[in-house]
């Protein structure tokens, strides 16, 4: 694992080969074929360009740019991955899937900045590779790092704070991902 320090705090740890490749094909086609996946409505009456997944603990819901999302209970697979990524980094209750179907499947500059997330989020790409792409908020250094089948990549320390992440669209002729990031989403008051 390689930990990459970023400019106000930032923390990123990286490992291209965290999943050995027959471990990573059986992840995906299994998480590819029995996850409930759905495309949510964006902004403006688009539709997001890629499909979405939300698994994590009985009653937690993640809110974003609008969306609902409420966790359906962890599978078999799920709670395996989850665990092994713990033991590298974190604590986590959830977990946001997004399957990219193409290179015109992506995910728009973001931070994952909500009060009730936690720092560390655990992001673990399967299937085809695609930029991980992030940008500075004022300075606008960019690093890119591929994200292959089977790399784990984490967030963690100010990251979110001071730095976007996002996932280009690509011409290229690329295959399918899926990717996973784990969450801690902290129970907030019922008001
Ligand atoms: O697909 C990825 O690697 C990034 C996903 C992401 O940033 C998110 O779900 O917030
Ligand atoms: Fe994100």
């Amino acid at each position: 694992m390689e930990t990459i320090e970023l400019a106000d705090g930032g923390r990123l740890l990286y490992e291209e080969v965290f999943l050995e490749p027959e471990l990573a094909d059986r992840y995906f086609v299994e998480l590819r074929d029995h996850c409930l996946w759905e495309q949510k409505p964006a902004l403006f009456g688009h539709m997001q360009p890629r499909l979405t997944a939300s698994y994590g603990d009985a009653g937690i819901t993640y809110r974003y740019s609008g969306t609902v999302n409420v966790a359906l209970p962890w599978t078999a697979t799920m709670l395996e991955i989850k665990h092994r990524i713990e033991a590298v980094c974190g604590q986590y209750n959830y977990c946001l899937m997004n399957r990219y179907r193409s290179g015109s499947d992506s995910m728009g500059l973001h931070a994952d900045d909500e009060p009730e997330m936690g720092n560390v989020i655990g992001s673990l790409s399967l299937g085809a590779t695609r930029t991980f792409r992030i940008r500075h908020n004022f300075s606008k250094e960019t690093r890119k790092f591929p994200a292959g089948h089977g790399t784990l990549i984490i967030m963690a320390g100010t990251m979110q704070q001071f730095w976007k992440h996002d996932i280009p669209k690509t011409t290229q002729a690329v295959g399918e991902r899926i990717n996973l990031t784990f969450r801690e989403i902290k129970k907030t008051e019922i008001k």
